[in-house]
């Protein structure tokens, strides 16, 4: 039997050029064990990919912002505090380097996120003011409540569907994914994983983004 997963979305199940990986439309609805896409992105981003895989909307967003399972939706983590911050952030000449629509942010709830060109010094300044954190997922700086991560996520997930978040296998490939490798039973950082994501993953495999992925997926199957 194949094990349940805990599957980061940017950098895990994408191509180099960001851009879901089309074999994840193959792969992941066959898998016979439950998964759970654990992502810094809103919560609108995994549920739709959840939606149109055809799998169970079983979900951590934000970083552990949101988390969703058997049709139960929780949240933790302080979007106002966050937006004060960027207030404070604002006022000071930093842009979150977004256009007018923000889509990264419009349906975000639990915290906000800049744009990797913004000014990470001053944002990192503003967020010790304001009792927060910056962690970089290579693919935006997210400003969110401290101890608000994804490996409590998927442990509240895992909850949910009664199971031990110790039965889950993780993937993924920065920073944030660092509390899900440690939730989960056995972790993989894919090749091109920043070092916080390879120095706590279990193993760190060679191949990058969702080729990497498709790897271990591949051997975690049983012998024929
Ligand atoms: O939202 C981000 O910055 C990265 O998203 P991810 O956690 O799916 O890689
Ligand atoms: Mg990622």
């Amino acid at each position: 039997m194949v094990p349940p997963l805990a599957l980061d979305i940017d950098g895990t199940l994408t191509t180099r050029s960001d851009q879901i990986d089309p074999r994840v439309f193959e792969v992941l609805p066959a898998w016979e064990a439950p998964i759970v896409v654990a992502t810094g992105k809103s919560f609108p981003y995994p549920v739709a990919l959840c939606h149109f895989l055809g799998i169970p909307e079983q979900v951590v967003a934000e970083n552990g912002g949101v988390v969703c399972a058997d049709g139960q939706v929780s949240f933790q983590g302080d979007r106002d505090r966050a937006e004060q911050a960027i207030d404070a952030f604002r006022d000071r000449g930093g842009d979150l380097g977004w256009d007018a629509a923000d889509t990264t942010n419009r349906w975000r709830e639990s915290e906000l996120a800049a744009n990797v060109d913004a000014d990470e010094e001053l944002l990192r300044t503003v967020a010790e003011e304001f009792g927060l954190e910056v962690v970089d997922t290579g693919y935006a700086y997210h400003l969110k409540t401290p101890g608000v991560e994804k490996g409590d996520g998927l442990a509240a997930v895992a909850d949910i569907l009664g199971l031990d978040a110790g039965s889950f296998v993780a993937i993924g490939d920065s920073e944030n994914d660092v509390s899900l490798f440690g939730a989960a039973g056995d972790s993989y950082a894919v090749g091109n994983a920043d070092e916080h994501a390879k120095g706590a993953a279990e193993t760190v495999i060679d191949g990058e983004y969702f080729e990497g992925t498709l790897g271990v997926l591949e051997s975690l199957q049983p012998a024929e």
